[in-house]
């Protein structure tokens, strides 16, 4: 039987705009609560009266007002004042209709490291607030004077011994300081007032700068929120699930799109960590994602790409019975092109032996369907626009096109699609990464940066257990002045083939254009690795790129570009290498340059 239900709050802190913006953002994305930040309220024109009123008729309930700062362990007269402060946050607090504070553990200079003063001063505190039926959660800031772990909050809280008086957990402060988990075990329950989630790059940086600047929403970071999560629900803790994310990027973007990636992060947090365990987290109507197929088709969008096409091998199958779509193939590789005037990857096509259930969950994890008068079958939009359509292995997508040639050719030797790479702009990088993830059951692959040209590139992939759906997702890391080219990055498709040289030999007697690649890079490669001499010489040959990892090698070459943004790359894996030859990406971005530069 399910328990009741998890509450999903958002504090207001994590959206751009004045609190109305935020306020019909969070109800937009379906976030049952809120946590109101002082700031937000102090700048609006509403009254805490109204504000209540607008948070009822959009089913917000506001469940957290905060922060209130440097109560506890300071001198007498300062504390006084400190209560007179409260006392009238109490009263904002009941014409909101918010029953419990947050107040967090001082940095004040007049502060003094008592464990029992402060006891009894948040002790007295709470007491003022249960004669105001409010609840006081005490929370331990990493950088907090004299109490900036977890475990010293609980020490006190049980110290001051007040049932007014509970703990508020945020991850950030437990998981960036390195603090171990199991020490929440202990505490009880009813005395975790209140929990806020919030995930974060590891960067080796002062903890508030990190704080302030740089939390992601779970899933985006590189904490284990659901092992955390898992403790806090094994107390029993049944409060709201909130999300308090400081990000200086989700400040400045578009709310509406903000409160559904966060939405969309905590519901995948909960699905992880029911995983583990506590089955209240269990999300319903969200299924499980049944093991890919791998790539079904690649939709490319182009206005001719035919020549192309040829040139790599590809063999012209046909075009769809009722909508101008034309598949070509060669092995298991199939490119649907659709006519449009940018060169770009319009849709994946994933194979999965149940299309309607990955469709259902793409859908609860708030991506759009996409209409079916564009695909046969069920397709949503990924926030980078990019379609995914979800198909049944054994082709019935194909069954409108006139039947492949039974002696289909590989000319080229190309076997399937190994991987696509798609680009997004810096600031929804972890929001999409973070989607293709959770829609199609991947696993983030370590994250890369390496310096291109013009400018550095992060880089981050992601592959499903069989590494038969490889994503690669590319990103300047930073765009500044209008000196580097200000083409994005580029897409491309990477083909699969069994012998690498042997397509590159086959596809430039075709007439394909191939990249070439200087011979400075084969004199390093020289240097860096024994190859025989021999393979080296054919390498260079046909400008192929070498790579090693702890597995195998790693072979690939590239087109050059179509359109302004596109190519193709054709690998080859040799015992399992894992990577993508990320390494010789800056060769590849010096020659399209170079080519750019003689074709202009
Ligand atoms: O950065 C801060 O001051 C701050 C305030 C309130 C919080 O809940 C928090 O985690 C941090
Ligand atoms: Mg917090």
């Amino acid at each position: 039987m399910d328990g009741p239900e998890v509450r999903m709050d958002i504090a207001t802190v994590c959206l751009s705009g004045t609190l109305d913006d935020k306020l019909a953002a969070a109800s937009g994305a379906g976030f049952h609560g809120v946590e109101i930040f002082e700031n937000d309220l102090v700048v609006s024109p509403w009254t805490p009266r109204e504000i209540r009123r607008r948070c009822a008729d959009l089913g917000l309930s506001i469940d957290l007002y905060q922060p209130f700062r440097d109560l506890e362990a300071v001198p007498p007269d300062v504390f006084a004042a400190n209560l007179r402060r409260a006392g009238r946050k109490f009263d904002v607090m009941e014409q909101l209709g918010a029953d419990t504070m947050l107040v967090c553990s001082s940095v004040s200079p007049d502060a003094v490291d008592d464990d029992d003063l402060a006891a009894e001063q948040l002790h007295e505190l709470a007491s003022r607030a249960a004669g105001r039926g409010i609840r006081i959660a005490y929370e331990a800031l990493a950088w907090g004077r004299f109490v900036n772990t977890y475990e010293h909050s609980w020490r006190i809280v049980r110290k001051a011994g007040h049932p007014s008086l509970g703990l508020c957990l945020d991850s950030f402060h437990v998981l960036s300081r390195g603090s171990g988990i199991t020490g929440i075990k202990v505490i009880p329950g009813a005395k975790i007032f209140f929990l806020q989630l919030a995930d974060a790059p590891r960067l080796r940086m002062d903890v508030l700068q990190w704080s302030r600047h740089h939390r992601l929403f779970p899933g985006q970071g590189a904490f284990d929120l659901s092992a955390f999560l898992g403790a806090v629900a094994a107390t029993g803790y049944a409060g709201p699930l909130s999300l308090e994310v400081f990000n200086d990027v989700f400040r400045q973007s578009d709310p509406v799109h903000t409160a559904v990636d966060a939405m969309r992060s905590l519901l995948v947090l909960r699905e992880a960590t029911a995983r583990r365990g506590p089955e209240r987290m269990r999300v319903a109507g969200l299924p499980v994602v049944p093991p890919s197929d791998g790539y079904a088709f690649v939709e490319l969008t182009a206005p001719d790409p035919a020549e192309v096409l040829a040139a790599l091998g590809f063999v012209y199958i046909g075009q769809h019975e009722s909508r101008p779509a034309h598949l070509w193939q060669q092995g298991d590789a199939r490119i649907v092109v659709r006519s449009d005037a940018d060169v770009r990857i319009g849709a994946l096509g994933v194979a999965t032996p149940d299309p309607h259930a990955a469709a259902r969950r793409a859908k609860r994890l708030l991506a759009p369907a996409l209409s079916d008068l564009d695909y046969d079958d069920p397709a949503v939009r990924a926030p980078d626009g990019v379609g995914i359509v979800f198909c049944r292995p054994e082709g019935d997508w194909m069954a409108d096109f006139t039947p492949p040639d039974p002696a289909l050719v590989t000319t080229c030797g190309i076997t399937g699609i190994d991987h696509v790479s798609l680009t997004a702009p810096f600031d929804d990088f972890d929001q999409i990464a973070l989607f293709y993830r959770a829609a199609l059951g991947l696993e983030a692959e370590p994250e890369t940066e390496f310096a291109a040209p013009f400018g550095l590139i992060r880089s981050r992939s992601s592959a499903d257990a069989g590494r038969r759906i490889r994503i690669a997702l590319n990103v300047a890391a930073l765009r500044r002045g209008d000196w580097a080219p200000a083409v994005r990055e580029p897409q491309h498709i990477a083909f699969t083939s069994d012998d690498v040289v042997a397509s590159a030999k086959a596809m430039r007697e075709l007439g394909a254009r191939l990249l070439d690649i200087p011979g400075n890079y084969y004199d390093d490669l020289a240097a860096r690795f024994d190859l025989p001499a021999g393979r080296l010489a054919s390498l260079r040959e046909y400008s192929v790129l070498y790579d090693r990892d702890e597995h195998g090698e790693f072979l690939h070459f590239y087109t050059h570009m179509v359109g302004s943004r596109m190519f193709f790359e054709v690998v080859q894996r040799i015992d399992g290498y894992a990577g993508y030859g990320v390494a010789n990406s800056p060769v590849r971005m010096a020659a399209h340059r170079q080519f750019r530069l003689s074709h202009e």
